[in-house]
């Protein structure tokens, strides 16, 4: 595919899937830059879940193009992959709901359920052979590395069963992160935390942008949040694009405080 992201890693455009009669994205375009935190913001119903789930081809949509530039820099047509592919490529997602086995401890959580490709054979890992041993160890090595950014290298032997949900919140965060990401795609972090824990949410997301080197859509209702996070915001409403800009833009227009934050603008006022 020819590269034409130039600094982008992600670019939308016209993006649109129905569901029956319901336009649930509508021609909706934007794209994220290398190193951005981007937000993408609207009232429930207005198709930010679809839109991410167009994204990682969880969903295919019925017209528009959705292009992605890997580490190296080729460019893929994300619409000719599938979920396993957009993996791979490096678009990882978190999820809301923290499912994790409480028995185990939380560094073998993060290796249960990592985006990882053992290349060992089940066969090289029940008889411990030296191949699946060293690459084990690799990726416990990794895990550690992981958990340490995001500030829990000190619990990965403990139960996960009896942590805080914060910590729960980050072991599911270290799942998608052990896969090198270019781009992660962080579905409402800040669900279930409480103001303490939402404000330290938003330096790691900044750490993890900056010790990863990678981009960040950030999927959010919390305005503290993502006002103070995001470099650039999205804001739709019913599945349109409505405006796209600096938190400080996206606070001061007149459609986004009228269909988002609930503010009737008086004209002239
Ligand atoms: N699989 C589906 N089948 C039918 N309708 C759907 C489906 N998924 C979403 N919708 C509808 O599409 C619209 C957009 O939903 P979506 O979940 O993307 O919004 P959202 O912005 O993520 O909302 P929230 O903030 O509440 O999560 C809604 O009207 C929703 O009911």
């Amino acid at each position: 595919m020819q590269n034409n992201l130039d600094n982008s890693v992600l670019k939308v455009e016209g993006l649109s899937i129905a569901f029956g009669g319901l336009k649930a994205v509508d021609n909706l375009s934007f794209e994220i830059k290398e190193k951005e935190v981007f937000g993408l913001i609207g009232p429930n119903g207005a198709g930010k879940t679809t839109a991410f789930n167009c994204i990682t081809q969880f969903y295919k949509p019925d017209s528009g193009s959705i292009v992605f530039k890997d580490r190296s820099g080729n460019v893929h047509n994300l619409l000719e992959k599938n979920v396993h592919d957009i993996v791979k490529l490096g678009l990882v997602r978190t999820f809301q709901n923290v499912e994790l086995i409480r028995e185990l401890s939380v560094i073998d959580n993060v290796l249960i359920g990592a985006h990882v490709d053992f290349k060992s054979t089940i066969i090289d890992q029940a008889l411990r052979l030296p191949r699946a041993r060293k690459e084990e160890k690799k990726y416990r090595a990794e895990a550690l590395r992981v958990l340490g950014i995001l500030g829990i290298a000190d619990r990965a032997d403990l139960p996960a069963g009896g942590q805080p949900y914060g910590v729960l919140k980050k072991v599911e965060f270290a799942r998608a992160l052990m896969s090198n990401p270019r781009l992660i795609i962080l579905d409402e972090p800040a669900a279930g935390l409480n103001d303490i824990e939402t404000a330290e949410l938003s330096k790691l997301i900044r750490k993890l942008r900056d010790e990863l080197d990678c981009s960040i859509l950030l999927v959010e209702h919390d305005m503290r949040l993502v006002m103070d996070v995001c470099d650039k915001i999205c804001a739709i409403s019913f599945g349109k694009f409505l405006a796209v800009g600096t938190p400080k833009e996206i606070k001061e227009n007149k459609d986004v405080q009228v269909a988002y934050l609930g503010i009737e603008v008086e004209e002239n006022a």
